[in-house]
């Protein structure tokens, strides 16, 4: 498989408007990829969190139209990072979207783990309830985002439901560079899964981006890692290494399954 990542470079001095018409030319410029990743709300700035009211569109608004247009255009499996989805209940969401090569929306994924403890994204959308995993015809693709990468019960979900191919777009700041990294090859090995993990670059509400999305595979191995700037980071990967990692090292079987959680602290 052929997956190009576009770590976008979100920042105040370019409207949203203009941004989404320059994100859905170089989605069309990705056509020969097998699959396209866009990071987390790259409309606005995931920590943009003043314009997540203004600029929150439904589900299928104007970021869903031009991207389901450019995935079909490219002819490519798109993950189109996430928007601020505006719910028929009201609640905003941080939504993922993935389309199929001829542009129907396969796969929505509203965000788990909100960001920003008291404040922020934790306090302004809404929590998604939903795993999800697209069965693609090479691999099965499992859905997070961001902050989501910290919580590895949720990854373990992914691959109780099958996935072999973990999508992470994020807007992750540099001054947590060095947890991305980890955490990405983290849930690589003990999972046995690929992660494409996709990140923004550029400065917004004055949080400079970690840029450096990443590519690791199921040993571990770092396939391929941007810059801190923008960049399409490109790489090609077997997706049935996943199936043979788990044979010939099969970790994944000596779980014991069963056990009592411990008790959230008061
Ligand atoms: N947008 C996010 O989810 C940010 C996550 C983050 O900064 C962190 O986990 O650290």
């Amino acid at each position: 498989m052929r997956a190009s990542l576009l770590q976008i470079d979100v920042n105040e001095g370019e409207s949203v408007e203009s941004r989404r018409h320059r994100v859905t030319s170089l989605v069309r410029d990705q056509a020969g990829a097998d699959l396209v990743v866009l990071p987390e709300l790259w409309t606005t700035g995931a920590f943009a969190y003043q314009s997540f009211a203004d600029e929150a569109e439904p589900l299928e608004g104007p970021t869903h139209d031009t991207m389901a247009k450019a995935a079909s255009d490219a002819g490519v499996w798109l993950h189109a990072g996430s928007i601020p989805e505006r719910g028929t209940d009201g609640s905003l969401y941080n939504t993922s979207l993935l389309f199929s090569p001829s542009g129907d929306l396969t796969a929505a994924y509203r965000k788990i783990h909100r960001f920003g403890f008291d404040k922020g994204e934790a306090v302004l959308m809404g929590a998604g309830q939903d795993l999800v995993t697209v069965r693609l015809p090479e691999t099965t693709l499992g859905l997070a985002t961001c902050y989501d990468l910290r919580f590895p019960e949720l990854f373990r979900g992914l691959v109780d439901s099958g996935a072999e191919t973990l999508l992470v777009p994020a807007g992750w700041p540099e001054r947590r560079r060095s947890h991305w990294t980890l955490l990405a090859q983290a849930r690589a090995v003990e999972n046995q899964a690929f992660v494409l993990a996709c990140g923004t670059a550029g400065t917004h509400a004055g949080v400079p981006q970690a840029g450096h999305s990443i590519v690791v595979d199921p040993w571990g191995e770092v396939l391929a890692q941007a810059g801190a700037g923008e960049e399409v980071l490109t790489v090609e990967f077997d997706p049935a290494k996943a199936a043979t990692t788990r044979e010939q090292f099969p970790a994944l079987k000596d779980r014991v399954l069963g056990l009592d959680p411990p008790r959230r602290p008061e």
